[in-house]
């Protein structure tokens, strides 16, 4: 048996970041930035107006009331995306609207409502306009470089990209960023007995839900699933599904076959595909584990593994449901974190304290699904097991209601009431 450490460290040793990409904005969305960005363009890119109206001279309206309104002769209009640029000399207003480039001569904006004209659509442009309200010079209008001016640093290295980071991009000029790109993960379940998802099993045979697990997963580990399907507990159709799919993806999750059965393939078949090995992992659940890296259509032998064309990472995971989920928290998720490039931890576990008791399994860390009951005087999470049936790694039904998994050392072979626990939250 090796530690969860052990384990953990020869994946990592095997997993670097994917080589920085140019891609287009749409693009980059969760990928981590790989360059600092900054500013091509002003934000605002130029002096505009920030209300539906009519661009004066403050000086003009300075007296301007519903009772003497100022009457100005109109002289021009200026929609958003208009290059024209009337002038506005003394007694005179163009009429302007919300984001278009104030014209010269002009100093305020006077809103539509603060005027004799209606507002809305299709609205003639009058010869002139009536004024009701003053306008002090600078009212409603926004200045170029406000926000930002070119040159700026806008964007950190290292910044997994929000939706609001790729605005910011656009906004300053970019359409494109260097990025590390995102990781596609091969999802793949084997088992005979598997049928798919809302189909009523058969004798002997149970739903896939690893299969929606993982791929879940990898898409709240920041990275993409490439849905391969089930396969049978078959060696040809596990090779050819693997084969046939190393090409398009940096990473693959399996699920069953690793443990000691007759028919568990997935052990019979990794060997000759790339350098997979399996281990007996001091945890519970997810003692079984297979992890290696597979090269597409080459022969067995030592490689850069995650480099592009060189190797692809493989984790074979236990079948049992629980297992997997684990199992992807501990091992698959860091491993993605680190392909994808972050370099933000899942940080350290928080501190709990067992609201009920639980048995624990000898000389393995046990890893158990709890639910989150409140925090105790002290302020410490108060949890208890999510499932009534303890530990179990088939108990998947009940996965749905824990908030995190409660670390327990191997050493424990029970959790007593008010034991101190330690837990690590679970998306
Ligand atoms: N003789 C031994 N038997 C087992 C050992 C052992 O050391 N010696 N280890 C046990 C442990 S611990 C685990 S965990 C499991 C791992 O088994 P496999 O990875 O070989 O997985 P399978 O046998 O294929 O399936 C296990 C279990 O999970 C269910 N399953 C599988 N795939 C799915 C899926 N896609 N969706 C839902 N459920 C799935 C499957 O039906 C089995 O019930 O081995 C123990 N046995
Ligand atoms: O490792 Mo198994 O996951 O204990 O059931």
């Amino acid at each position: 048996m090796i530690t969860v450490e052990q384990h953990l460290e020869r994946v990592l040793a095997a997993v670097r970041p994917l080589a920085p990409q140019r891609l287009p904005l749409d693009q980059a969305h969760g990928c981590v930035l790989a360059e600092e960005v900054t500013a091509l363009l002003a934000v605002p890119p130029f002096d505009n107006s920030a209300m539906d109206g009519f661009a004066v001279r403050a000086a003009d309206v300075a007296a301007a009331d519903d009772g003497a309104p100022v009457r100005l002769r109109v002289v021009g209009d200026v929609p958003a995306g208009s290059a024209a640029r009337p002038p506005v000399e003394p007694g005179t207003a163009v009429r302007v609207m919300t984001g278009a480039p104030v014209p010269p001569g002009a100093d305020a904006v006077v809103p539509v409502e603060h005027t004799d004209q209606a507002a809305g659509p299709g609205q003639e442009l009058p010869a002139v306009v009536e004024v009701r309200r003053p306008a002090a010079p600078g009212a409603h209008l926004r200045g170029a470089g406000e926000d930002v001016s070119p040159g700026a640093v806008v964007l950190r290295a290292g910044t997994p990209l929000r939706a609001r980071d790729l605005s910011t991009a656009a906004s300053v000029g970019h359409g494109t960023l260097l990025v590390h790109p995102p990781v596609r993960v091969g999802v793949l379940s084997t088992g005979s007995e598997l049928v798919p998802p809302g189909q009523t099993p058969g004798a002997g045979q149970i739903p896939d839900s690893n299969h929606v697990l993982v791929a879940g997963m990898v898409r709240e580990a920041g990275a993409v699933p490439v849905l391969l399907g089930a396969v049978a507990d078959d060696a040809a159709a596990l090779r050819a599904r693997l084969a046939e799919n190393l090409g398009r993806v940096e990473a693959v999750v399996t699920t069953g076959g690793v443990s000691a059965g007759a028919y568990d393939v997935v052990k019979e078949v990794l060997a000759p595909l790339g350098e997979v090995t399996f281990d007996q992992v001091a945890m519970q659940p997810g003692k079984p584990q297979g992890f290696g890296v597979l090269r597409e259509g080459a022969e067995a032998g030592p490689g850069a593994p995650s480099d592009p064309g060189l190797g692809v990472p493989i984790f074979c995971l236990p079948g049992n449901p629980v297992s997997v989920f684990v199992s992807f928290q501990v091992f698959v998720a860091p491993a993605l974190s680190r392909l994808r490039a972050l370099v933000a931890d899942a940080g350290a576990p928080a501190a709990a304290v067992a609201a009920t008791g639980w048995r624990c399994p000898p000389g393995r860390r046990q890893y158990m699904p709890v639910v989150v009951d409140g925090t105790d005087d002290t302020g410490a999470l108060r949890v208890r097991p999510a499932t009534a049936g303890g530990s179990g790694s088939h108990l998947v039904a009940s996965l749905a209601q824990a908030d995190a998994l409660a670390v327990v050392d191997a050493e424990v072979d029970a959790v007593r009431e008010g034991d101190a626990v330690r837990v690590m939250m679970v998306p």
